[in-house]
């Protein structure tokens, strides 16, 4: 279904090779990451499967055929059978959700019957029903890309690439993705999806193809993301957070504390004895009375450094962060589990439209 003999790809003005002898074959039906640091080369494959590019050297088979010897105008006509789905949306601004998923269906001359039912069924899947009359402005990021998938899934694609599809998407609408896309797959559609997630790699233990440097350096059938030393670490974040939290939690307390009035009254009168004594000790030309000044709300009101400041940092010591300290879900590394389920695709509802079902497509013949 997708095959790369021996793939060189080499951009102009460049001293080292993207991809450099690459070779691989997908068959119809895999579920495939690609993984590999930025700059490995992944989005370079896409490019080349989508043939938005050629390679300097070897061969790139898709659906059977060898794009060295697709024509440029049969191009738009190849890409049918392939839904993309990238970090950039490419969504059409001037263009409601709506008219941007019936776009290519449009061009593709679908009926509008077709079109009417279709998409909104694909809004519906990717949990955009009731966005259809919205701007592509008018969206969040997660929103826009969610328009680029029901665009790709509503062409019924044979294959669905995706370069980091879950990129711009907050942790719960990833894992629906990520499971949306399991059960495309489970349809038959082919999935090879480029990605940084390792959290989703492992869980789902699909094949991984792995690049380095434009080399190919793995290709497993039930992989996981392998080496993550080169993704971000939150571990110094949530050490950080953890301790700021912990400051916080130590000054609201003093904060609510200082709110109970009897607290503000026992620093009143310690400090108004404070002045008093301070008052006798200077002698009789000094005045009694503290003057009012002496005693403003703000110096006894606010807590004494000393109150909380080592409580802080006591806290913000602490390696293991209490409960309390636990940063918010949403900033936690993905742990959500996949589940993959066994597909019934029929419930979907859409799956003739999904590219789902077991029809063969004549357009373009199958891989040789
Ligand atoms: N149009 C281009 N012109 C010149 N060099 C390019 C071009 N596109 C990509 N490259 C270079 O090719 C190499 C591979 O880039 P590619 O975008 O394929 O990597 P990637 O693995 O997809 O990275 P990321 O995970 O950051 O998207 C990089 O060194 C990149 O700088």
């Amino acid at each position: 279904m997708i095959r790369f003999e021996n793939v060189t790809k080499r951009y102009r003005g460049t001293k080292k090779p993207a991809l450099s002898g690459v070779d691989f074959e997908v068959q119809r039906g895999e579920f495939v990451f690609l993984v590999g640091a930025s700059g490995s080369g992944k989005s370079s494959c896409l490019r080349l499967i989508l043939r938005e590019d050629v390679p300097t050297s070897g061969r790139v088979a898709v659906l059977g055929r060898d794009l060295r010897s697709l024509a440029n105008r049969k191009v738009p006509y190849f890409r049918r059978h392939i839904g993309s789905v990238f970090q950039d949306f490419r969504l059409l601004p001037s263009k409601t959700v709506y008219q941007n998923v019936a776009f290519t269906l449009q061009v593709t001359g679908s009926s509008r019957g077709f079109i009417q039912q279709a998409v909104p069924e694909a809004l519906a899947l990717v949990g955009l029903d009731g966005k259809q009359k919205r701007m592509p402005h008018e969206l969040s990021g997660g929103e826009q890309q969610r328009v680029a998938i029901a665009r790709a899934l509503v062409n019924r694609p044979q294959v669905l690439l995706a370069d980091e599809p879950t990129g711009n998407l907050d942790p719960a609408t990833s894992v629906d993705i990520m499971q949306l896309l399991a059960r495309i797959n489970a349809g038959g559609t082919t999935v090879l999806m480029a990605t940084h997630e390792a959290g989703f790699v492992d869980q789902m233990q699909r094949r991984v193809i792995e690049l380095r440097d434009g080399e190919m350096v793995r290709d497993e059938v039930h992989g996981g993301y392998g080496d993550t030393s080169n993704i971000p670490r939150l571990v110094p974040e949530e050490v950080r957070g953890a301790a700021a939290a912990a400051a916080l939690t130590a000054v609201q307390e003093v904060q609510r504390q200082t709110a109970d009035l009897s607290v503000v009254r026992a620093a009143l009168a310690e400090e108004l004895a404070a002045q008093r004594t301070a008052a006798a000790d200077r002698g009789p030309d000094v005045e009694a009375e503290p003057s009012p000044r002496t005693v403003e709300p703000p110096q006894t009101v606010e807590p004494p450094e000393q109150a909380f400041t080592p409580e802080a940092d006591e806290t913000a010591r602490i390696v293991e962060p209490p409960a309390v300290v636990e940063p918010p879900a949403v900033n936690r590394p993905r742990t959500h589990p996949i589940t993959v389920p066994n597909v019934d695709v029929a419930e979907l509802g859409v799956a003739d439209r999904l590219g789902l079902s077991d029809e063969d497509d004549e357009e373009v013949g199958p891989t040789s």
